[in-house]
């Protein structure tokens, strides 16, 4: 388990560089908890399969998942009910709208989320989770982060997930939608409280590399090479994140860094180098597709830097 990772002097330009982007961004308040975070900071963590690790800024403070769990129950999701059962509810295609836009749901024949990274298609996805009771499901999610980082104590932050069990008016009317439409069932309350502590869920970036890490190692944690996830699934996940992991910036994101990667309006963004690497990313200020705007900076210079594209 890593406990320290090494400075480098040149990361640490880059922060720096990238820092000079926060002031263009804004941090999300429509959750208003993560209303309060530091619009300058910006840290990140990058760990490696052979067990190096480098970092900068402050990699020890937490910040919430936010989509970024997004990826996770996918990955438990298809574990749990297969792929079949998965993608009859839930579709793969990039969308191209915001994401929490309802537009898709209502043109779309049949009517079904067009892809689990989207805020629609995550809550139809978080539904299929196993678990008789929403502790269960939250326990089995937390269960399967403390496995891809190796630490048992991580939680939900309560305070961010009533915040936004307080307003998420939008989600909520997502899942009325899917509900008329059989996509899923079950009481919107609970859903959506689960799904608000799915998001709450507090890490930091460190433990987010780690678990990107496990992503790109094919589902394998890097040191005991024990199976986490199935290696076909992570390559499903992987695959999700070029597509849809910036939402309708996924495009120009495959363009300009070319790793697969996943945003959260928390600032966070984890990132999987195929066979080499995870990133762990918090930069809370966002642009206005709600991703950490210096975080995506930070890793365009990085991908130009040390060619890091995957294409
Ligand atoms: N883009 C995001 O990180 C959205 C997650 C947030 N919890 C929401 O549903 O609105």
């Amino acid at each position: 388990m890593i406990t320290q990772c090494e400075k480098s002097e040149e990361l640490d330009q880059l922060v720096e560089r990238a820092r000079t982007y926060t002031s263009k961004g804004k941090v999300a308040d429509y959750i208003p908890a993560l209303g309060q975070a530091d619009p300058n900071a910006l840290s990140i963590a990058v760990h490696y399969t052979d067990g190096r690790c480098l970092a900068a800024g402050d990699t020890e403070k937490t910040f919430t998942l936010q989509s970024i769990s997004k990826v996770l129950t996918l990955a438990l999701a298809i574990m749990d009910n297969g792929e079949d059962y998965v993608f009859e509810r839930v579709g793969m295609e990039p969308t191209g709208d915001p994401f929490n836009s309802i537009a898709k749901l209502e043109t779309m024949v049949p009517s079904k989320p067009l892809n689990p990274m989207i805020n629609a298609g995550a809550l139809a996805v978080t539904n299929m989770l196993s678990g008789n009771t929403i502790e269960e499901k939250l326990g089995r999610l937390l269960a399967f982060v403390h496995d891809m980082t190796g630490k048992t104590h991580i939680t939900y932050s309560s305070k961010v997930a009533e915040s936004e069990f307080k307003t998420a008016n939008l989600n909520r009317s997502l899942c009325y939608f899917m509900k008329e439409h059989h996509i899923i069932k079950g009481d919107v309350e609970e859903l959506i409280d689960l799904y608000t502590k799915q998001c709450a869920i507090e890490v930091n970036c460190n433990d987010l590399a780690r678990i990107g890490l496990v992503i790109a190692n094919e589902g394998k944690d890097p040191e005991t090479g024990r199976e986490i996830i199935p290696k076909q699934i992570s390559r499903i996940v992987k695959t999700f994140m070029v597509t849809c992991g910036m939402y309708n910036a996924s495009g120009e994101f495959a363009i300009k860094v070319g790793i697969p990667a996943k945003s959260g309006v928390s600032g966070g963004i984890i990132a999987a180098y195929p066979n080499k690497l995870g990133i762990g990313i918090c930069g809370p200020a966002l642009d206005d597709k709600g991703n950490s705007i210096a975080g995506i900076k930070l890793l365009e210079m990085m991908s130009a830097r040390y060619g890091l594209s995957i294409f």
